[in-house]
């Protein structure tokens, strides 16, 4: 068992639903376990400014159904750089915080490794990112609510493009992941999915376009994840109404309309679980990593154990996609 007293709590990179969530759970459990937890404002520029606040049990009420998030969050030039990291620590030490759990993406994960290696600052990492783009866990927080506002979205893009007749390109979010699009992709009913982790030349696409029109298909939706090879969507869809004038192509790219709203049972319930495992598991010495949820048992990942192999998009659910868009 550590001797912890006092453990910072910090939201960095995009926001993500479920965040607050999350935050709530570290608040509560810390509490429980007779931590005082400070809450860090704006990821890592908050660090560096120390721009801190003692959270209490009631300052986490009513965010669990919230987006965003309460603490706010930044991407940090400064944070990049051994000086800022510095400044950071220098802040931490003179609020006397011991620990850290920061919620975020890879980006946050390797921040909190780079401050740990250089400072000693123990710290867990609880995976909030809506790319689900980071291994060692099922899922990162958020990236279910994301995938069903895509799926919404899809649905209701359906409705128009059946009506008109027309090729719609979607293109969401992922930045070089390609999991919202594949999951939305089968879930929207997708006559094609480009993720950056398949090559899809133009051909292939065409041939698959022109395939489904010969076989009487009224309207066609294409997933595209932004962050691909074969360029964005808009980019795709001005090579393939080159080629085939007689598409009514348009394009819709759903932005960050996905990183908003309510989050979904599945997030909160991720959340409220990885934030008691991320406070059970800093008072247990674990450190230098990443709670994560895998086959429903919680599991602490080392960071230089899971950053080194890449999050694959699952084989069967690429088959099982071409399969359905026939
Ligand atoms: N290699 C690194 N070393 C130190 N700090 C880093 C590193 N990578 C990222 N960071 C810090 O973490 C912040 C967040 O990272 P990033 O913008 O990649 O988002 P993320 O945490 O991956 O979340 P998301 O991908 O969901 O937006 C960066 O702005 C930077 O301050
Ligand atoms: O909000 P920003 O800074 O434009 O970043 C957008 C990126 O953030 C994410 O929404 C989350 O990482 C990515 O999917 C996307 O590429
Ligand atoms: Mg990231």
């Amino acid at each position: 068992m550590t001797k912890m007293k006092r453990i910072g709590v910090f939201t960095s990179g995009g926001d993500a639903p479920g965040m607050n969530a999350a935050i709530r759970a570290v608040v509560r459990a810390g509490i429980f376990y007779k931590k005082e937890i400070i809450g860090i404002y704006r990821g890592y520029e908050g660090m560096i400014e120390g721009d801190f606040v003692p959270m209490e049990v009631r300052s986490v009420s009513n965010i669990l159904q919230r987006g965003g998030t309460m603490l706010k969050s930044a991407r940090s030039k400064e944070f990049l750089t051994k000086e800022g990291r510095t400044k950071a620590f220098e802040q931490l030490k003179k609020m006397k915080i011991d620990g850290l759990i920061g919620i975020g993406g890879d980006g946050s994960f390797a921040g909190m490794h780079h401050l740990y290696l250089e400072h000693k600052m123990p710290y867990v990492c609880i995976p909030g990112t809506i790319d689900n783009d980071i291994p060692g866990t099922d899922f990162t927080i958020g990236y279910d609510t994301a995938t069903n506002t895509a799926v919404n979205a899809i649905d209701k893009i359906r409705d128009t493009a059946l009506s008109h007749n027309r090729l719609f390109f979607i293109e969401v979010m992922g930045r070089d992941s390609g999991y919202i699009a594949i999951n939305s992709g089968i879930a929207g009913g997708a006559v094609a999915i480009i993720i950056p982790e398949e090559e899809t030349s133009i051909e292939e696409l065409i041939e698959k376009l022109d395939a489904s029109g010969s076989q009487n298909k009224t309207s066609s939706l294409v997933i595209v994840a932004e962050g691909g090879k074969s360029g964005s969507a808009m980019e795709i869809a001005k090579k393939v109404q080159e080629r085939f004038s007689y598409f009514d192509t348009k394009v819709t790219i759903l932005g960050h309309l996905q990183r908003g709203g309510t989050p979904t049972y599945f997030d909160r319930v991720l959340a409220s679980k990885m934030g008691v495992a991320a406070i059970e598991g800093l008072e247990a010495g674990q450190t230098d990593v990443m709670v994560g949820i895998v086959h429903k048992e919680v599991i602490f990942n080392k960071f230089d154990e899971i950053m080194s192999q890449p999050k694959d998009i699952h084989k069967d659910d690429l088959r099982i996609a071409k399969i359905l868009s026939i």
